[in-house]
């Protein structure tokens, strides 16, 4: 259609554990490039959010979710595309990077980040109401 940005629908795991936030350095050739996010991906086709979550964090990190509750929704227009995050918060899930790690599954850089230091890093524009919403939830 005419003037209208596909819209890529998306599922977001906020994975928490110790009051640490489990970041991803997206690589440099992908959309929104050398950023960090919050793992997760494209639901496809006849995927739940959940089902995609899943599928996903266990392509890019190796974990197992157990469980999820939904946090926010997040719908953003870059330039070039439209994106709606479905974004999960994660506390119980099983194997994954440990605080050692610095790699995930697809070679990505990985790191466990404390929530009062999610300021020091970059994300893509998107994210920023997620990082309020994670502030100022009472996640501790
Ligand atoms: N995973 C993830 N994607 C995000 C975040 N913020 C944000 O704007 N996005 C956007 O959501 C879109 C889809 O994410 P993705 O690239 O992880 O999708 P994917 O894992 O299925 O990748 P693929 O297409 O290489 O298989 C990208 O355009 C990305 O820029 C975030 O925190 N996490
Ligand atoms: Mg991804």
């Amino acid at each position: 259609m005419l003037n209208e940005k596909k819209m890529v629908k998306v599922a977001v795991g906020v994975i928490i554990r110790d009051q640490k936030i489990l970041l991803s350095k997206r690589p440099d050739h992908l959309h929104q490039g050398g950023l960090w996010e919050f793992p997760g991906g494209k639901i496809e086709n006849n995927e739940t959010v959940e089902d995609a979550l899943g599928r996903e964090l266990a392509e890019e990190l190796g974990v197992q979710v157990i469980r999820s509750e939904s946090l926010m929704d997040v719908k953003h227009d870059y330039i070039d595309k439209s994106v709606l995050l479905q974004v999960h918060m994660v506390r119980h899930f099983i194997g994954g990077p440990t605080e050692a790690d610095t790699l995930g599954e697809e070679g990505q850089l990985v790191r466990w980040v404390p929530i009062e230091e999610l300021d020091h890093y970059e994300f893509p524009a998107a994210n920023q109401s997620i990082l309020m919403a994670i502030k100022n939830s009472s996640l501790s």
